[in-house]
């Protein structure tokens, strides 16, 4: 015997009627796989019916007669129901029998409004119709369709005593009438749901997840081989896919895990409704009656071996947390008895509890609605204690959720409650309170409401693996290096999710004009055009705040400008637990308190600031000083070729080409600075060895680096780039006059910056062959790193220092850097 039970949803309208009958017919009959067998088949009240029913009676009560309307409007639901099944010349008898129990309720109805008074047995009585109408029209439809079924008016099977509105069950009466009722069954039997009597015949209900509980009293009684629990999902899921959309079904979930995650908001299915089958231990499978052939959940006592230490993670939005606290309570016997006590007395349910074991204080959490009242209930119980000063004042917090991971496989396995605070502190989730109990299977953390969405995707992220890790990328810049970032991330997208489980997201796009957000992603085939049409003008302090008010987790910003005024974000960025990736070596290169605050600020958030390609582009340069460093190396001598636009000039310039044009070809091969003169100048250099000494463990100040420039005053001063452009040439001797010297020493022109005893230098060098910085080529940058360990042959690292792809792979590797550190 199966027992199937059908939800509001699933008999809400003629289409999803249509589908009920088919899987009806399906089960009784038997499909091509399975055999047919006996099934009982519990109905709920068509969606919605139930709560107006509850309106009408209020209605009623009040002496309104609007509820005549509400009741033409739920007769005409069944009637249609009816015009939609069966065969006209059968309808009139199907209306009458519709007619016969609509007028039974008017006249209880027309009763309810004369007395003005609605007990809660006439509440169960009035609600009762919700069930009783729909199944009595599920029964026709089912007949007509030529199959032999009876209908069950639950109310004669399931006797309770009279506490309405949450009927408790006579347990050995109600299954001995269901055995003795079913023991002469030969057809399909549909049964109301939430319904009951009284022994002396009064209608009852049973309460929140009454259906259920029904299927479950029968299932128990009969000893069934299953209970079919059909809604509207695909069963139950790892998370809300309301709220995480990588959510998926969990295909088998042990009873006291469908009841952890259930009481944490997963409104699936109300497992303590449940109860009967779980004692008699009857599998129950969770099934969608819109998506009939996916095989959705099955609850039962033990579940399949999982891929995932935790089975599912469930939330409850909004609760409030009442502390109690006080010296007075330390090694006090009783004070959680007189607490919890008086809150039983005042049916305040509790949601969570915790209490530290210095037992100073302890604290719970409640349904808000109830807050005011509970403050007001425990400033009287605890009146004496707070004037004696043994307990402070009592407080609340609001605007909180609570956070459930649950599963059986948490338990007696070490690492996961660090998993999770680990993953909520690299994401900025600060956490209020903490329970688990000590059946291990949930841990439960309350946090700021605001904060929900993030905590949760990225436990999902962070706990069932199988999926990649999401980062969130926020770009802004788009010239050269953020373009070409753009399209790496484009074609290493697969690569990056199959074998590094990483899924990047780019979520923000902006340049000077114009910023595209979008929370889903933004698809790389045509991030262009969708900034130009869909972007708005562009405003940073706006699209900062974009992406605080987002919280999403394990959120990066990407800088590739050359702005200064968009490095005074990174400090609230990063407080804001977003990470921060750059080239734009302004932050670095300004004061060194600032330098120092940035890495502060991401040490204490537990974020990254990584700007490995401030210096030399993708060369390992600042991760190679940093790991010295961290390895305990001391600097003695930096010395180094740092613009790649220089070198490529110096390598490139030779008599008979004019200077201009060299520096043109830097330019095109994407190798200057957006304007240029950052490199002739020097400046560029300069930022980069002062960078350098700063991550090499030496306080310096911009104004602690000497630079020789190489520009004429004209080309310094000149108004735009392209006067610039025109001032070089105009010079164009002084340079050639500069190559010349060196050609007749039979030496090549270099830009050295040196670090040395606390100082730094970059001057225009003439070096000869015997030099180790004489053979370089292209825009190759070059550093030689004179350490307490590498003293003897000093450290050089080599390579090309400058254009697009070095750069934005650098950039590329810093990102993914921090995906794999927020995982
Ligand atoms: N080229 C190289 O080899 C290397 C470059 N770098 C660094 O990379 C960074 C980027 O260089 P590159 O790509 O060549 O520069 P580009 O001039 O090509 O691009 C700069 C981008 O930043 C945008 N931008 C500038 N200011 C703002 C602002 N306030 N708000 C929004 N967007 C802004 C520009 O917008 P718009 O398009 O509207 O003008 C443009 O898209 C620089 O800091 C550079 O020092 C570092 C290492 C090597
Ligand atoms: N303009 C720079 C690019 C890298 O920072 C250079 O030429 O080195
Ligand atoms: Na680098």
């Amino acid at each position: 015997m199966n027992v199937l039970k059908f939800g509001g949803t699933s008999v809400g309208s003629v289409e999803s009627i249509k589908q009920v009958i088919q899987i009806i017919e399906d089960a009784s009959r038997g499909t091509e796989s399975t055999e047919g067998r006996n099934i009982a088949v519990v109905f709920s009240a068509m969606g919605g019916v139930t709560n107006q029913l509850i309106e009408i009676g209020r209605m009623a009560a009040n002496g309104s007669l609007d509820y005549l309307d509400l009741v033409r409007r739920i007769e005409d639901r069944h009637f249609n129901v009816v015009k939609a099944f069966i065969p006209v010349k059968e309808q009139s008898k199907v209306f009458a029998n519709i007619r016969g129990v609509i007028n039974e309720l008017e006249d209880l109805l027309r009763g309810v409004s004369l007395i003005r008074e609605l007990s809660a047995r006439t509440h169960d009585l009035i609600t009762s119709f919700g069930e009783r109408l729909s199944t009595l029209v599920m029964s026709e439809c089912i007949r007509s369709r030529g199959l032999s079924a009876r209908f069950c008016d639950a109310r004669n099977l399931i006797k309770t005593d009279a506490q309405f509105g949450q009927a408790e069950v006579n347990y050995p009466l109600t299954n001995r009438l269901i055995r003795d009722y079913f023991a002469n069954s030969n057809s399909i039997e549909l049964i109301t749901g939430f319904i009951g009597s009284t022994e002396k015949g009064e209608t009852t209900t049973l309460g929140r997840g009454g259906s259920d509980y029904t299927a479950s009293i029968i299932g128990a009684a009969l000893d069934a081989d299953l209970i079919e629990i059909w809604t509207d999902v695909d069963g139950m899921m790892t998370a809300d896919p309301r709220k995480v959309s990588n959510a998926f079904n969990i295909p088998t979930i042990t009873y006291a895990e469908a009841m952890e995650l259930s009481h944490f908001g997963a409104k699936v299915i109300y497992p303590p409704s449940l109860q009967p089958a779980f004692a008699r231990n009857i599998p129950i499978r969770v099934l969608n009656t819109f998506n009939p052939a996916h095989p959705g959940t099955v609850v039962s006592r033990n579940a399949d071996r999982r891929q995932y230490t935790i089975t599912g993670i469930s939330s409850i939005d909004d609760v409030a947390l009442v502390n109690v606290q006080g010296s007075g309570m330390i090694g006090v016997a009783g004070v959680s008895a007189k607490l919890f006590g008086v809150l039983a007395e005042h049916r305040i349910s509790v949601i969570l509890i915790s209490q530290a074991s210095s037992e100073h204080s302890i604290c719970f959490a409640i349904d808000p609605r109830a807050a005011d009242r509970v403050k007001t209930i425990l400033d009287e119980e605890f009146a004496a204690d707070i004037a004696s000063g043994h307990v402070d004042n009592i407080t609340i917090e609001r605007d909180l959720s609570i956070i459930a991971t649950v599963g059986e496989g948490m338990r007696k396995s070490s690492g996961i409650a660090g998993k999770l605070f680990s993953v909520l502190g690299k994401n900025g989730v600060n956490i209020v309170a903490v329970a688990q109990g000590s059946s291990e299977i949930n841990i439960s953390i309350v946090i700021a409401k605001t904060n929900i969405s993030k905590a949760l995707n990225a436990l999902h992220n962070v706990f069932f693996q199988s999926e990649a890790r999401i980062l969130n990328v926020f770009l802004v810049g788009t010239g050269l290096i953020g373009r070409t970032l753009l399209s790496q991330i484009r074609s290493q997208f697969e690569y990056l999710r199959n074998e590094k489980m990483l899924k990047v997201c780019v979520v923000g796009i902006s340049n000077t004009k114009k910023m595209l957000l979008d929370p889903k992603g933004i698809d790389l085939d045509d991030w262009r055009e969708r900034q130009l049409t869909e972007g708005v003008t562009t405003s940073l302090p706006a699209f900062v705040e974009k992406i605080k008010s987002y919280n999403l987790p394990n959120s990066v910003f990407i800088d590739c400008t050359s702005d200064k005024d968009i490095v005074q974000f990174y400090d609230s960025l990063l407080d804001a637990n977003v990470s921060v990736v750059t080239p734009n070596k302004v932050a670095n290169s300004g004061s060194y308190a600032e330098y120092r605050r940035l890495q502060r600020t991401a040490l204490n958030r537990g974020v990254k600031f990584l700007y490995e390609t401030n210096v030399g582009a993708g060369l390992p340069i600042i991760n190679t000083i940093q790991g010295l460093m961290t390895a305990g190396d001391r600097f003695i001598k930096i010395e180094a070729i740092l613009s790649g636009t220089l070198s490529y000039i110096f390598n490139t310039f030779q008599s008979g080409k004019k200077f201009v044009d060299v520096v043109r070809e830097a330019k095109e091969k994407g190798y200057t600075e957006p304007d240029p003169r950052e490199d002739l100048s020097g400046q560029d250099v300069g930022r980069k060895i002062l960078i350098l000494a700063r991550e090499a463990g030496f306080a310096l100040e911009p104004t602690d680096v000497t630079i020789t420039n190489l520009l004429p005053q004209p080309c310094l001063d000149a108004p735009t780039i392209d006067a610039f452009f025109e001032q070089l040439d105009a010079n164009n001797a002084y340079f050639e006059s500069l190559l010349t010297e060196a050609e007749a020493k039979g030496e090549k022109l270099r830009y050295v910056a040196t670090f040395e005893n606390g100082k730094v230098t970059i001057e225009l060098r003439s070096v000869g062959a015997d030099h180790p910085f004489y053979t370089l080529s292209g825009a190759d940058n070059i550093i030689s790193f004179i350490t307490e360990r590498y003293k003897d042959r000093p450290l050089v690292i080599k390579g090309p220092g400058a254009g697009a792809e070095v750069t934005a792979s650098g950039v590329f590797a810093d990102m993914v850097s921090i995906g794999s550190y927020l995982g």
